[in-house]
């Protein structure tokens, strides 16, 4: 089955949300992971079943990049912040990192999520 990660920093989640909500149908068909907070907020806003990491400052990212490293993940939609700094800068950059490693699909904006979301159909 196809494996999915949704991502988002404090500021991205209602954004997050509101694809989740927007593309329900699609990803209901996928396995979904998700950071910890990310995660709690998908299972209590959308009807999607989500697997919960770590919060992204405690672990979470570099939960989702072993599972990249893995080869476990088909995509990823992450979410960031791009106008705040965040403290766990270098877990985000190893996850950013691996994805290419692996050329792992990696959506960073909702336009480009939208067509990962859709590209990864069958
Ligand atoms: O910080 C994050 C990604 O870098 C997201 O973590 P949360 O989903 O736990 O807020």
């Amino acid at each position: 089955m196809t494996r999915v990660a949704l991502i988002a920093h404090d500021e991205k989640k209602p954004d997050l949300i509101e694809f989740a909500l927007r593309h329900e149908s699609q990803l209901e068909t996928y396995d979904l992971v998700a950071t910890g907070t990310t995660g709690q907020r998908l299972r209590e806003e959308t009807g999607l079943e989500v697997e919960r990491k770590e919060s992204g400052p405690l672990g979470g990212d570099l939960m989702i990049g072993a599972e990249v490293a893995s080869g476990n993940l088909d995509g990823i939609v992450f979410l960031r912040d791009p106008l705040r700094a965040q403290p766990h800068e270098p877990d985000i950059s190893a996850l950013l990192r691996i994805c290419d490693v692996h050329d792992t699909a990696l959506a960073t904006n909702l336009a480009s999520a939208a067509f990962l979301i859709e590209g990864l159909a069958d």
